[in-house]
């Protein structure tokens, strides 16, 4: 179980950058409110009434001169669970999943997993959490300059300083569960988006991880790709019982992987749930934008 416990994350800003937050829509790009909305309407010159309330909630929360990109964040996230994060842009999902592994500390509140506060870890035990909590990304993050089987070696030279031959056989049974071993010896320009996805899953589950964070992880590949990486991703999670927190601006991928999710806006939790009823029926205001049940004309 991870449990975020009163997680707040705040960064200074520049003066004027807080006067702008702080005014009725100002320094918005209400266009780009509109295209994040999903309403095209909206990106045409006369931006309404709705498009200024996008650009409200794009807006993250400012006080005393410092934004708030997480603001008092409650979540629990059981073992085994595909756990969907949401919010427009600028909402804190980068922010949050960055916090659980500890990229970022928390400015306050608290981060337990399996009844550890890992908090305050550092060095040994910090490499070891990490350990338990890996990442992939939207960019799949793999070393150019070395081989497929390198890369998924990588965590081990990471964390003991060599490669053993079990740490090799080992990578290459993740690449065949993946589907790639044939690509072992392969660089990753010689692979498609959705193939070094594949080797980025493998590399993340080198180390046996209790939790995967998937950061906007299908964002870069076309529909076919993503969803192979999502049946790899929901099958790995059955297979294995890893936890799998998944930060998305598709509701299409959550609706197809996720059970649970939670709804960000101004790095707050606006709405958290069960998939299925929170998509049916949406209560926060946050949500029905995401979901495009927003009426603009009423
Ligand atoms: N290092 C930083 N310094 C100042 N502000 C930051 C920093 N990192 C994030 N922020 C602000 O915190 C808020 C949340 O950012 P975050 O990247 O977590 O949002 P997000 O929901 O992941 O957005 P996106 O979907 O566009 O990636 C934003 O307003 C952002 O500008």
């Amino acid at each position: 179980m991870i449990s975020i416990q009163h997680v707040s994350k705040t960064y200074d800003v520049p003066k004027k950058a807080a006067r702008r937050a702080r005014g009725k829509s100002a320094g918005i790009d209400t266009s780009y409110a509109a295209s994040v909305s999903g309403n095209a309407v909206l990106a045409g010159a006369a931006v309404s009434q709705a498009a200024a309330e996008v650009a409200d909630a794009l807006r993250p929360a400012v006080r005393d001169g410092v934004v708030y990109a997480l603001d008092d964040i409650n979540i629990e996230i059981a073992d085994g669970d595909i756990f969907g994060i949401i919010g427009m842009s600028g909402a804190g999902k980068s922010t949050l999943v960055r916090t659980i592994n500890l990229l970022e500390r928390p400015t306050s509140g608290r981060i337990v997993v399996d009844g550890q506060d890992v908090t305050d870890l550092a060095g040994s035990a910090l490499r070891a959490y990490r350990r338990r909590v890996a990442m992939i990304f939207q960019n799949f993050g793999l070393l150019a300059q070395k081989t497929v089987i390198d890369n998924v070696c990588f965590p081990y030279l990471a964390a003991n300083g060599k490669v053993t031959e079990a740490n090799r056989v080992h990578a290459l049974e993740l690449l065949d569960r993946v589907g790639l071993a044939e690509k072992a010896h392969s660089y990753p320009s010689q692979l498609s988006g959705g193939q070094q996805q594949r080797v980025a899953i493998a590399r993340a589950l080198a180390c046996e991880p209790e939790v995967i964070l998937c950061d906007e992880a299908t964002s870069a590949l076309d529909p076919k790709s993503t969803n192979t990486i999502l049946k790899l991703l929901r099958d790995i999670n059955q297979e294995t019982g890893v936890t799998l927190v998944v930060i998305t601006h598709s509701m299409d991928v959550v609706q197809k992987i996720c059970k649970n999710v939670a709804v960000l806006d101004s790095g707050r939790v606006v709405e958290t749930g069960e998939v299925a009823r929170v998509f049916a029926e949406p209560a926060a205001e946050a949500t029905r934008v995401l979901l495009g049940k927003v009426d603009w004309d009423a």
